[in-house]
């Protein structure tokens, strides 16, 4: 009796444990860890993880490439089942399309997926240069590594994030190929659905292994050398040796392809596989894959944006089905179809990536609604205020506002349910004001005005209690240093029994392991863009001008009149590195007569949501703007973005691009940058840019320029080389010297039309580590 007790307390108490677990911030862990203690401990884990799987992934895919020229110098058709029979004839029990097949089944496991695109490999020592050499040499497809998708089949591959290995080749985009069956590209490795495949994946390994398919330790010589090495075995003799190629440690054992040959010693790899025949698998391959790409999925072209559902074939109710159709807003896109059977109808928590401008809001909103819903029909209770059901937190002002202007748009036929915003900018007071007059069950927040309201003991403490369903947008960003702190003392005022949703067009790998903090360990991971797609739009041309500093000034209002002339309804976004450096760029186009606008965090709350608003109803407007307006921004139809200088990161560069090409439309990105930044370009080679050339301006043009920036106070051009320097000294690359970075920021203080460098505060200088470098001046 006693010990029934006490086993049923501990399993409570397990469970309490456990259920503390699974949503954000508990204060006991097993072991009696302590929350920090615990998360390190998981990223060693997933660190000594991933470390395992790079070099599974790499013994991969040597032996694919060698399965293929092997294939390719016997004249093999992976295609045909007629060659596979002849292939199998000549390479004993397995054809290299099975070979690579069982390899690419034993390399399912969990956590794998997004390990598929490191930089490494046999084709890529092929490569010579950048994609953006490439491209400039002709951009021919034949450098392009194959997408190992096409030739094993569809099993868990989908969903497969992606930084950098399978590159631009968006004719691998094969995202749609098993639509039929699920419609969309997901997998959990811990979701039922990744259960059932990896049951599958068992089964055919047991299979194997009762066949004796994996008695591979009796082959080899030393277990602990990896098989992708050459065995030497007996038999050396007159410089004269066998050697025994077998597949990678992720090969067959003994039904792995093996070849004894009798060879020179010093015969090299490329002797046996000429680089030649690699190049031309890979033609081959690429070819299939742009026939492939044109294909029709559900009647939607492949590289669509929507899933070929409609929304009156989901669980949407009928009063939102009505905003929408009012809306005219009929079939869903991939996300939309993809979160609402994973995340509303199997109520999974889940990390969703999907290009910019897809309609994730759309995708998150949709669920939300349906969870008050499905809160209010059960609830019994009458709230004179309601609790808040759904919290949407989001980086900036500009896109709560947006979000919530299309929450309320959804929410068009529905009574009683309410949606509000908590953002910096407005009063405090006003803010509780509103909360208590006009209450809601869908919250929309950036951070930190959040947690003024939960750190000032306002009852949203206690509103929050109820919570069915919590929001990340733009998860990368919220879940990055900068922010994280606000999010994870945020979570640790929510129920731990919720549903939480990550999105982003983008999610690095740190992300992926940092997500862990706030959805369940059995989360989906749902990645619509597929593995070896790029993340940005094939409709978007991108291209790259290289000039010098000094010139970008010049240059930019040339590109615009350029752009203006050659574009009827033009509507274009100029991104600057800062706020004063946006507010000097738009004062020289304003001079210049253009017809502009800018939004930076400088400027007051009202005059942004004014410039905002005008924007996106406007056409034939400029705006330039800082990263305030780089993410979730849904300006439409906007023909041209420029980003002047390095964004921050990869992720900046494509949020930024992806505020033209929305809802599946074209649009232009140019990066504009400095020989000095070129560095960051390796960054993005493996997305589409073309080089441009150096455009020559005419003096007259060049004088308008000057005369334009000479009529500039010079306050704004004091501020923005302050500025300048300030991002600059937080870029690593360019921060870590101290003396060029000081050079560099003189010659732009030049170029804007200042005769010397302005003072530094001594003690912005100390803190900035530029006290005592030659050309700062100091503030006496
Ligand atoms: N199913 C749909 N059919 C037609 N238009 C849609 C659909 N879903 C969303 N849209 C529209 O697409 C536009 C872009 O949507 P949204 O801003 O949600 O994109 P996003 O994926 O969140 O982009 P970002 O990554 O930049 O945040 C919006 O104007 C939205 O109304």
């Amino acid at each position: 009796m006693y010990s029934t007790m006490l086993r049923e307390r501990s399993g409570s108490i397990w469970s309490l444990i456990l259920s503390r677990n699974m949503g954000g911030g508990p204060r006991t862990f097993p072991g009696g860890l302590n929350k920090w203690q615990w998360k390190r401990m998981h990223e060693k884990k997933a660190r000594e993880k991933e470390n395992k799987l790079l070099d599974q992934e790499k013994q991969l895919y040597e032996a694919r490439i060698r399965s293929e020229i092997r294939a390719k110098m016997l004249g093999g058709n992976h295609d045909s089942n007629e060659n596979t029979a002849k292939s199998n004839q000549s390479h004993g029990p397995l054809s290299p399309q099975e070979h690579i097949k069982s390899l690419a089944d034993r390399f399912m496991k969990a956590g794998a997926e997004d390990l598929w695109n490191e930089d490494d490999g046999p084709v890529k020592k092929t490569n010579q240069g950048s994609r953006l050499n490439r491209v400039g040499n002709g951009g021919s497809r034949s450098n392009s590594p194959i997408d190992v998708r096409s030739l094993v089949g569809r099993r868990g591959f989908s969903s497969m994030s992606h930084r950098g290995r399978f590159k631009r080749n968006e004719s691998s985009c094969d995202e749609g190929e098993d639509f039929d069956s699920k419609k969309f590209d997901t997998l959990s490795p811990f979701s039922p659905g990744f259960a059932g495949k990896k049951e599958k994946v068992k089964s055919v390994s047991n299979v194997m292994r009762n066949k004796g398919l994996f008695g591979r330790r009796k082959f080899r010589k030393n277990d602990s050398s990896t098989e992708e090495d050459s065995e030497e075995e007996d038999g050396k003799m007159n410089g004269w040796m066998d050697v025994r190629r077998t597949g990678s440690s992720a090969s067959l054992g003994n039904h792995d392809f093996k070849l004894i040959k009798r060879v020179q010693r010093n015969v090299t790899d490329e002797d046996l596989y000429p680089p030649l025949d690699i190049n031309g698998v890979r033609d081959d391959l690429s070819k299939r894959k742009s026939v492939e790409n044109v294909m029709e999925v559900n009647g939607e072209p492949r590289d669509s944006i929507y899933s070929g559902r409609r929304f009156d074939e989901s669980s949407v109710s009928p009063l939102t089905l009505k905003a929408l159709s009012a809306s005219g807003i009929v079939k869903m896109t991939r996300v939309q179809d993809a979160t609402l059977s994973e995340c509303f109808e199997a109520g999974q928590d889940a990390l969703v990536k999907a290009k910019t401008g897809t309609g994730k809001s759309m995708a998150f909103l949709l669920p939300a609604i349906e969870t008050v819903l499905k809160a209010m029909a059960s609830s019994n209770g009458v709230h004179r205020v309601p609790p808040i059901l759904v919290l949407i937190l989001c980086p900036t002002r500009e896109l709560a506002s947006q979000i919530a202007a299309e929450g309320k748009a959804l929410l068009k036929y529905h009574d009683g349910i309410g949606v509000q915003t908590l953002i910096g900018g407005t009063r405090f007071k006003l803010d509780q004001q509103r909360l208590q007059s006009d209450p809601c069950q869908i919250l929309i927040a950036t951070p930190g005005r959040l947690l003024d309201h939960i750190e000032n003991k306002s009852n949203i403490t206690s509103r929050l209690m109820a919570l069915k369903l919590f929001v990340v947008d733009e998860a990368d960003l919220l879940l990055d240093l900068g922010f994280r702190r606000d999010v994870e003392k945020i979570i640790d005022c929510l129920p731990r029994q919720r549903q939480s949703l990550l999105f982003s067009a983008t999610i690095p790998k740190e992300v992926r392991r940092v997500s862990q903090l706030v959805l369940k360990r059995d989360h989906s991971y749902i990645d619509t863009i597929g593995l070896g797609c790029v993340e940005t739009h094939d409709k978007v041309k991108q291209s790259c001008l290289v000039a010098p500093h000094e010139s970008h000034f010049h240059l930019v209002p040339h590109l615009l009149k350029e752009h203006i002339n050659n574009t009827a309804d033009y509507k274009i976004i100029v991104f600057c590195s800062t706020g004063m450096v946006t507010s000097l760029m738009y004062t020289l186009l304003r001079e210049m007569k253009l017809n502009v606008r800018e939004i930076h965090a400088r400027k007051p709350q009202l005059h942004r949501t004014r410039v905002s608003d005008e924007f996106k109803e406007s056409k034939r407007l400029i705006l330039v703007t800082s990263d305030v307006s780089a993410r979730g921004m849904n300006y439409p139809d906007v023909t041209l973005v420029i980003q002047v200088g390095i964004p921050s990161d990869r992720e900046q560069y494509i949020h930024r691009l992806g505020r033209t090409g929305r809802e599946g439309k074209g649009g232009k990105g140019l990066l504009l940058i400095a020989p000095w930044e070129r560095y960051f370009l390796d960054e993005l080679k493996d997305l589409p840019i073309e080089p441009i050339q150096v455009p020559d301006l005419d003096s007259r043009f060049k004088l308008e320029v000057d005369q334009s920036m000479g009529k500039i106070d010079t306050s704004i051009k004091e501020a923005a080389y302050h500025a300048w320097l300030g991002y600059y000294n937080s870029v690593r690359e360019t921060g870590r010297d101290k003396t060029t970075l000081a050079e560099l920021a003189n010659r732009f203080c030049y170029s804007i039309g200042l005769e010397k460098p302005p003072p530094l505060f001594r003690k912005t200088a100390v803190k900035m580590g530029l006290k005592g470098i030659s050309g700062i001046p100091i503030r006496k």
